[in-house]
């Protein structure tokens, strides 16, 4: 049994996540893997249900888990609430230790025309963001004083050693490249980061080391996506870059993402937030969230044949011409979702009739 958290929180999570997971369904009833779904309240949807958007028992849950999957949290509803859905996000994450965040960019060729950019110039985009995604910003003492607020920003040496391992590591296996972001001009936090991350590409002499600073990166970006293969991120950088870069491949809706620590179960869960101003109307685009299923099965569980069918799937939905509101189509959230699924039951129908022809085969020749 392979016990699988489901915690779909607000806005449009629920509706992607339950695509997603309908996908998983079909793969583990195809396979016999096993998979038991256990759905828990976090975010605002636990808010509401307990007054804590982290409970204990959810906490237990992912804790316990083989891996675990997330949609969105947060909502104009909770906007004054004591603690916000966000807040349970962050305690998560960083209570799991989820140090390291992967988002994966692509432009798929043959579709290049749902890039806002020119055909020529997103042509080949293939970027993966390790985002840090424990320290910086977000995790640091904050005051509010009326007229006066702070945000601390701390990263030490083990922090950045860890994420850079990480970012040096992927790109090995990708295109040999990591170009690592900061703005060392000004910040102390920046200068650490680059030093360290000077220091830990000493040990992969066959990844090619280049820096930018933010801003010249954001810019980059869109003019150029193509220069990137890794770029190794701190927290706050990562998340606003992730978000750019998602809309070269077409839109935000579109991406997914793995988070992990040292050891114990990841979490997966598309890079966009709950959109709120699309929420009940089942126009979400559900393929971050699929993707993030495939990536589940194949970073969470050690499945790459399923995830890779389950991938491939989804690309072909893409192909044949589906699309939801935000890629300028009508297909519904659940539509989509139902014809990732016909396309997956037919090739889970292939493999089948070929496991069996094998069988056959085996069986004459035995
Ligand atoms: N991981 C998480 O749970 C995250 C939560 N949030 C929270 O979500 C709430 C809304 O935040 P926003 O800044 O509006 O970001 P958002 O990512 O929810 O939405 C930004 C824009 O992208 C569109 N969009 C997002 N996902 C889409 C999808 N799958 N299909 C089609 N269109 C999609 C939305 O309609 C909206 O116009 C806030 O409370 C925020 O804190 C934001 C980002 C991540
Ligand atoms: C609460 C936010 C940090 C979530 C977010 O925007 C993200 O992780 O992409
Ligand atoms: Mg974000």
């Amino acid at each position: 049994m392979t016990k699988i958290i489901i915690l779909p929180g607000d806005g449009i999570g629920p509706e992607v996540t339950r695509e997603a997971v309908a996908c998983l369904d079909l793969l583990s009833d195809h396979f016999d893997l096993g998979f038991r779904f256990e759905e828990h309240p976090f975010g605002g949807a636990a808010i509401d249900a307990c007054g804590d958007p982290l409970p204990e028992s959810t906490l237990k849950a992912c804790r316990n888990a083989d891996a675990i999957f997330l949609g969105a949290v947060g909502g104009p509803k909770w906007d004054r609430a004591e603690k916000r859905p966000e807040a349970g996000l962050l305690g998560l994450r960083s209570a799991l230790g989820l140090f390291a965040n992967l988002r994966p960019a692509r432009v798929i060729e043959g579709l290049e025309d749902l890039s806002p950019l020119k055909a020529k110039v997103a042509a080949g985009a293939d970027v993966l963001v390790v985002r840090e995604l424990t320290g910086g910003l977000y995790f640091g003492a904050r005051t509010d004083e009326g007229e006066v607020a702070t945000d601390l920003c701390t990263y030490s040496r083990e922090e950045v050693e860890r994420i850079a391992h990480v970012a040096f590591r992927e790109a090995g296996r990708r295109g040999g490249k990591v170009t690592s972001v900061d703005k060392a001009n000004v910040l102390a936090t920046s200068k650490l980061w680059r030093r360290v991350v000077e220091d830990v590409a000493a040990q992969y002499p066959d990844v090619a080391l280049d820096h930018m600073y933010v801003d010249a990166a954001a810019m980059a970006l869109v003019a150029a996506p193509g220069r990137f293969d890794v770029i190794l991120t701190e927290n706050l950088f990562g998340d606003i870059l992730s978000d750019q870069l998602s809309v070269i491949g077409g839109s935000i809706g579109l991406l997914g993402s793995a988070s992990r620590g040292e050891d114990g179960p990841m979490m997966f869960e598309p890079i966009h937030g709950s959109a709120p101003d699309i929420a009940g109307l089942d126009i979400a685009n559900p393929a971050g969230a699929i993707a993030s299923a495939a990536m589940l099965l194949e970073l969470g569980l050690g499945l790459p044949e399923q995830a890779a069918m389950l991938n491939n799937a989804l690309e072909q939905v893409l192909v044949d011409g589906v699309r939801t509101a935000d890629l300028g189509g009508d297909a519904r959230c659940s539509g989509f979702g139902a014809q990732v699924r016909e396309r997956l039951e037919a090739r889970l129908a292939r493999h089948k009739a070929m496991i069996e022809h094998l069988a056959i085969n085996r069986g004459c020749c035995a």
